[in-house]
């Protein structure tokens, strides 16, 4: 794919102006990278900035800043705020607020139906026009097929995907974690994976139907990855994101961990998670996302019932993903690369995601041979909501680059 060789890159202003072996020095800056490794801006199409409204939990400041520490450049950040973005004047605060702060682009996806309440769609073609990307009642599934057939029509039109948050809530219920012994042994409710892939497999068809693009969100059951391998085999309009977590865990974990292994779709079976990493090896699953879900340690320590659904995963997820898949051997480092920045380019129909001539000198810098423990505390995001705590890990970013200038240095 490219990648791997190794060369000078000059920035001049916001552009990459030129590349290749020995550029003449004499008139510039130079940052040496001798034994690091380059990339493009790392790209995550699933975070929650919390801001309108949930500043709390997150903020479009500190959401931001915690994506440059993770070498993410640009992220698409949800809806669910309060009040919901499903006015423009929300989309146009979002984009306003991130490009004052400038650590990182920041692209809304705005909300598929007003108030994420199910029952009206948006106007997607002045959403669109004010910047959102992609439209999602993320948090929710939009429970009623007709509505979700009415807003394919409309995104097709405009050629964005409907950003799939694949939940029966007449199946899901009151469910706190996945169904299966676990959550029998702690006598709590369980949320079976049907509930996940019944909702996968009806915007699979109404994809087809109105040829929409359809990208799932967070994909979690075994079944749900078999949906989506079928879907793409006819030719369907589909792609889809996994998570670092549920690529990494299974709901054991909440056995241990409780509250803080509470997460939405839920950790689910060894087999699950195993068909997960098989789906993303065999091109099922098309990119990674964090979802990052920033709360409070006040609201998850509210026990397993009640607290919030969500791990944080910006900072973490460069050196999750290295660690797990490409340090120990299943990945090359360039497919990584690809899964984290140039896939979700291309399916959100963002720049970005390659290094190339002329382009926007957005990059990240990262250290292979650095060893460090997850360290909630010292996360720039105001979440420390992540069962990963104390895990050892490579390959942490030292040094962002956004628009031409440092966003991130360790
Ligand atoms: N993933 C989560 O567990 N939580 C998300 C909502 C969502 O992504 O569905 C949140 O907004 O907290
Ligand atoms: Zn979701
Ligand atoms: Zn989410």
């Amino acid at each position: 794919m490219g990648y791997s060789t190794v060369q000078d890159l000059l920035v001049e202003g916001q552009i990459i102006t030129a590349l290749g072996k020995e550029l003449p020095t004499s008139t510039h800056e130079v940052i040496d990278l001798r034994g690091l490794h380059v990339m493009p801006g790392l790209i995550d199409p699933h975070v929650h900035l919390r801001e309108p409204g949930q500043t709390h939990k997150e903020t479009i400041e500190t959401g931001t800043m915690a994506a440059a520490a993770g070498g993410f450049t640009q992220i698409c950040c949800m809806p669910n705020t309060t009040p919901i973005v499903d006015e423009r004047k929300w989309v146009h605060f979002i984009r306003e607020e991130a490009d004052r702060f400038g650590y990182a682009t920041v692209h809304p996806i705005a909300a598929i139906t007003k108030g994420a309440k199910g029952q009206e769609v948006t106007d997607f073609v002045a959403l669109h026009q004010a910047g959102a990307v992609a439209f999602s009642d993320d948090g929710k599934g939009v429970q009623s097929a007709q509505v979700m057939r009415q807003a394919l029509l409309k995104a097709k039109q405009l050629g964005v995907p409907i950003v799939v948050h694949a939940e029966d809530e007449s199946l899901s219920g009151a469910g706190c974690m996945n169904a299966g012994p676990v959550a029998e042994r702690l006598g709590v409710p369980g949320i079976v994976s049907s509930a996940e892939t019944v909702m996968i497999a009806r915007d699979v068809l109404l994809a087809q139907e109105t040829g929409a693009h359809v990208h799932m969100c967070h994909v979690s059951p075994e079944a749900a990855v078999q949906v989506i391998r079928c879907a793409k085999e006819s030719g369907a309009p589909v792609t889809a994101e996994v998570t670092p977590h549920h690529l990494l865990l299974t709901d054991e974990q909440v056995e241990h961990l409780l509250a803080q292994a509470k997460v939405n779709p839920p950790l689910r079976a060894e087999s699950d998670r195993a068909a997960c990493v098989r789906g993303l090896l065999d091109g099922t699953l098309d990119m990674i996302a964090t979802d990052h879900a920033p709360h409070t340690k006040e609201e998850k320590d509210r026990g397993l019932l009640d607290a919030p659904f969500g791990f944080v995963g910006l900072e973490i997820s460069f050196p999750l993903m290295y660690t797990a898949f490409v340090k120990s051997g299943i990945l090359p480092f360039e497919k990584l690369v690809y899964l984290m920045s140039t896939a979700p380019a291309k399916h959100f129909h963002l720049r970005g995601g390659r290094i190339q001539l002329a382009s926007v000198a957005d990059f990240t810098v990262v250290d292979l041979n650095q060893m460090r423990r997850v360290n909630p505390e010292a996360f720039r995001s105001k979440g420390r909501n992540t069962p990963f705590v104390d895990r050892e890990l490579w390959g942490w970013p030292v040094l962002t680059i956004h628009r031409g200038q440092t966003v991130f240095q360790a």
